[in-house]
């Protein structure tokens, strides 16, 4: 049987434990650094089952030996923005939970796929690869399939047409500096940009841009977690049954896009192996330039790292 682990049981975990518990994707272990709270979820899932007809295990623990065995492992673990704050204000508090928490995978899980989710995610996933010393293949972030989700979803609302025939590729860090591709984004395989204006496409591009920090500003307290743990369970989905799909994420670039030693959205195929191809897609200049721009910046972050 799959095990998967998700380290942290608040918004994003919990959420994405119900999602990964729903589709019957493996068992499931749920931790976090308060006690009570990933027993007490994990036991409310647990009598969700008999009316929902899911039969998958799922075992709330504070104990990092219950991950034992694990396949995937995903890292939720760390505080959400407030309004006002970029995800880089959260890099300080997040480095250390997320050193902590990889320490644990390390010794406890030491074959297993991770999946970070924290934020600074792309600085995150540097970490946790840095603290686990893993090989890069198998430590990758979700942000792509998020932020592409978004885009996704605002291109149909904008056509008045069904979501089922949206695809959209957003690529470079999880940031105000994230490069979204309207030539590689379709409609029933019809780039948007032949049946949009440019105008339209910018603002689409811009809200896509903000999608994080809008629903901030909205929920007050904590960040998006409904589209965040979807996109989770849809890379588990890809790694855990081998399914091979092309979804952007966050990978580690060894001189793919001309950039060396640093994780940055790009499109990648999915499958036991994690990362197991990472794909070049030609961008017109000014998108190379703004997945360079993005690069640095995430550089410049990862340089603060302390671990
Ligand atoms: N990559 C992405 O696209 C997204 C990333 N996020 C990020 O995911 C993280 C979690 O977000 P939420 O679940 O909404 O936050 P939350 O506050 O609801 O849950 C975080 C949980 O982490 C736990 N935690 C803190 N320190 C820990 C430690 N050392 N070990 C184990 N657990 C620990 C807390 O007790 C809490 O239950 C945040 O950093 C957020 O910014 C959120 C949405 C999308
Ligand atoms: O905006 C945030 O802080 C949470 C997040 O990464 C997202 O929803 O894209």
């Amino acid at each position: 049987m799959t095990k998967i682990s998700v380290i942290g049981a608040g918004n994003v975990g919990a959420t994405a434990v119900q999602r990964l518990a729903e589709l019957e994707l493996g068992d499931i272990v749920m931790t976090d650094i308060i006690e009570g709270l990933p027993q007490g979820k994990s036991l409310d899932l647990m009598q969700s089952a008999p009316v929902m007809g899911y039969d998958t295990d799922i075992t709330g623990t504070n104990d990092y030996k219950d991950i034992e065995g694990s396949d995937v492992v995903v890292v939720t673990a760390g505080m959400p923005r407030k309004p006002g704050m970029s995800r880089d204000d959260l890099l300080d508090k997040n480095a250390n939970i997320t050193k902590d928490v990889c320490e644990n995978i390390k010794t406890h899980a030491p074959d297993s796929t991770i999946i970070t989710v924290t934020n600074p995610l792309d600085i995150m996933t540097y970490a946790a690869l840095e603290v686990t010393g893993f090989e890069h293949n198998r430590v990758f972030g979700m942000s792509g399939v998020l932020d592409s989700s978004r885009f996704e979803t605002f291109i149909a609302m904008e056509l008045g047409c069904s979501i089922q025939d949206v695809n959209a590729m957003v690529l470079g860090g999880h940031g105000d500096l994230m490069v979204p591709l309207p030539q590689y984004s379709t409609v029933s395989g019809i780039p948007i940009t032949e049946i949009m204006s440019e105008d339209t496409i910018n603002r689409l591009v811009e809200r896509t841009i903000h999608g994080g920090a809008e629903i901030v500003e909205h929920l007050k307290e904590g960040s998006a977690f409904y589209a965040p743990s979807a996109s989770i369970v849809k890379m588990v989905d890809s790694v855990v049954n081998d399914k091979k799909r092309i979804l952007p994420a966050a990978a580690y670039l060894n001189g793919e896009y001309g950039l060396n030693d640093i994780y940055l959205g790009v499109p990648v195929k999915l499958g036991k192996g994690g990362v197991e191809d990472i794909i070049e897609l030609d961008l017109t200049d000014d998108q190379k330039q703004k997945l360079s721009q993005s690069g640095a910046s995430v550089k410049e972050e990862i340089a603060k790292l302390n671990l």
